[in-house]
């Protein structure tokens, strides 16, 4: 079983802190969900989680501090999704999953190549390749480019990529972002998946009912700081919730699992929650962004 310990990790970049001090002890089999405001800080701890960015404090994994080991060793061991990124190689769907692969391998990794030599069998790692693709519902266009897919597309192909690695751990910011709720549901139901074969799983979220519903640990963060941590229940409070987000919320329950839905802005002065099925609020006649 994996275990994933942050022991006081702080980003700070310029005088400014991204992340202050943030402790954190994930065990394998945890689906567990950052979330927080634009600006919070949780791609940055997501980051510096992964090594990708300059912090203070340490991040462990399986007892081996993550700075210590090689970038192969850590490429191996975690897999991590970014929030966004650009794709603009001329390159398949199952090439580039395959990308997945390259820390575990030497020999040339173009499904396309090896499959034009003729002599290629299927091996371990087409077959991850394989796996992933069909978990994200993209066999059937794993011959097309990656300039001709759709943006919620191209989002499910870059996960598929994560987790061709089939890490220990996943890494994942904001999976669901451009997605519909079909996929956002399903992508939910995958990293759960994955989480439940022993695996930490990290995803930043900024659906609130997903978050509720499917992860089993949160830590909600504002101004790089950790707010609460624990179950969604402990977490997702109206308080919290027109504190931080500065929303009032609808929130109910349904089968037991609570379910939030962001209803309006809103001022401190405002009672922080609005109970199902109330009559709905008023809605203020001009609405502002500050
Ligand atoms: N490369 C950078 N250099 C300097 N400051 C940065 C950099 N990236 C992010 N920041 C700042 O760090 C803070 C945290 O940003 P971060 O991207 O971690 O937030 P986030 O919680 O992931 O937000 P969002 O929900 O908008 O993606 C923000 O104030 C942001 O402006």
């Amino acid at each position: 079983m994996k275990r994933l310990e942050v022991h006081s990790l702080s980003v700070r970049h310029e005088g400014r802190t991204r992340v202050d001090d943030i402790s954190l002890d994930i065990a394998g089999g945890t689906l567990f969900g950052l979330i927080g405001p634009n600006g919070a800080g949780k791609s940055s701890l997501l980051k510096a989680i992964a090594q990708l960015i300059p912090h203070s404090g340490d991040v462990v994994l399986d007892s081996y501090k993550l700075e210590k080991v090689s970038a192969l060793w850590r490429a191996r061991r975690l897999a991590y999704l970014a929030q966004s990124g650009e794709v603009a190689w001329p390159m398949n769907v199952q090439d580039f999953v395959m990308l997945g692969r390259l820390p575990h391998r030497r020999d040339s990794l173009s499904w396309s190549r090896r499959a034009r030599q003729q002599t290629a069998q299927p091996n371990n790692d087409d077959e991850i390749v394989r796996q992933a693709l069909e978990q994200t519902g993209l066999w059937n266009m794993s011959t097309r480019y990656l300039d001709q897919l759709s943006g919620g597309e191209l989002a499910r192909v870059r996960l598929a990529r994560a987790l061709a690695v089939d890490a220990g751990v996943l890494l994942a910011d904001e999976p669901c972002a451009s997605l519909d709720p079909f996929h956002q549901l399903k992508v939910m139901e995958l990293l759960q998946m994955q989480s439940r074969q022993g695996r930490v799983v990290i995803v930043v979220l900024h659906d609130l009912t997903l978050a509720s519903r499917f992860c089993d640990q949160l830590l909600l963060l504002h101004e790089g700081q950790v707010v609460a941590n624990g179950t969604p229940r402990t977490v997702l409070t109206p308080d919290n919730l027109q504190q931080v987000y500065r929303v009032q919320a609808i929130h109910g329950e349904y089968r037991d699992q609570p379910y939030i839905v962001p209803w309006q802005s809103s001022t401190p002065e405002m009672p922080p929650v609005i109970t199902a099925p109330a009559s709905t609020p008023d809605l203020p006649k001009e609405i502002t962004f500050k």
